[in-house]
């Protein structure tokens, strides 16, 4: 998109493009895979009851592979499914030599512990990265995990295919969950910025925030980081996607981020928009993660 001009306009970050350009990179990887091995990448999505989010990113993830030519392997079990016999699914798939990722698709219901079943999963499979093993590996330094969380390896990958340096700068991330602040902020230090992070108990926030070149903002709240907060040619990447009612949609709601974009652009020097940002880079590196997952175990 336009590059920064002089009226002050930030750089849009098309992840929508560079999502689609790393596709088409996994299909030609998936293809010499298949070319060498016979075989191709298997990614397992277990998706419990039927949360319209949850369905509609299922439905992105399993179409996303039926494009580079993963197989995708479906268990779509019921809301009151007991959590023994979603473990029993994830067993089984850790045994299936056809599949080489397994993802469950969260949050799930209120009556199971999610990280029991998310620990459940064999480390070699996580393609979503949330196992305490490559969690544990990603914290370490001169440690390599098996595999990063989708999110924050897009928001790296953003990061580098715009060409924003890394080392040596100040980074900050808003939100601490397990799936994207905390293992963003890792993943940064492990680039070596100078990494904070900044959450609902933060005394106060917008020093803290303004210090930064780069903002991860992964909080779930619509546009709550404004203007005000953002250094004036900072990279903002906007993790939140955030349904907002609106009658005039075709499924009664649009999605908005956690940056006031409109006004934030005008300060950043970078900014990624909602939708066709980081979401569809989360998709693309469960890709990558299934490709180099089935790269490993078919060829060492
Ligand atoms: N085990 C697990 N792994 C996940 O990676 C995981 C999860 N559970 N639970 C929910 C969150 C959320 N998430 C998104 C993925 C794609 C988009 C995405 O593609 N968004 C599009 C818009 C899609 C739309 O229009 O509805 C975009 O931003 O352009 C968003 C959010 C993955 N998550
Ligand atoms: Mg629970």
């Amino acid at each position: 998109m336009a590059a920064a001009d002089s009226s002050g306009q930030a750089k849009l970050i098309d992840g929508k493009e560079i999502a689609a350009t790393i596709r088409s990179e996994i299909k030609v990887e998936v293809d010499k895979l298949k070319e060498a091995t016979g075989k191709v990448p298997g990614l397992a999505v277990v998706l419990v009851g039927t949360r319209g989010d949850s369905e509609t990113y299922v439905r992105s993830k399993r179409k996303a592979c039926e494009e580079v030519g993963i197989a995708s392997f479906d268990a779509d079990l019921p809301e009151d499914v007991s959590e023994e016999e979603v473990l029993k699914v994830v067993k089984e798939f850790n045994s299936n030599p056809d599949i080489h990722g397994i993802l469950v698709q969260l949050p799930l219901p209120k009556h199971m512990d999610s990280y029991k079943v998310t620990d459940a999963i064999s480390p070699e499979k996580d393609v979503d990265g949330f196992h305490p093993a490559n969690i544990g590996a990603l914290a370490m330094r001169d440690r390599t995990p098996l595999f990063v969380p989708c999110t924050p390896k897009g928001c790296l990958e953003l990061l580098k295919r715009s060409g924003i340096q890394i080392s040596g700068r100040n980074a900050c991330i808003i939100g601490r969950s397990n799936i994207v602040g905390t293992p963003m902020a890792m993943l940064l230090q492990r680039h070596d910025a100078t990494v904070s992070v900044v959450h609902s108990r933060t005394a106060d926030p917008a020093p803290i925030v303004s210090r930064a070149d780069i903002v991860v903002a992964a909080v779930g709240n619509a546009e709550m980081v404004r203007a005000a907060w953002v250094k004036p040619g900072a990279a903002v990447l906007d993790v939140g996607t955030n349904p907002v009612e609106d009658a005039s949609k075709k499924r009664g709601y649009r999605l908005v981020g956690d940056v006031a974009f409109e006004e934030v652009r005008q300060k950043a020097g970078h900014i990624t928009p909602v939708p066709g940002g980081v979401g569809p880079m989360t998709i693309a590196m469960l890709l990558k993660n299934c490709l180099e997952s089935a790269q490993r175990i078919l060829q060492g």
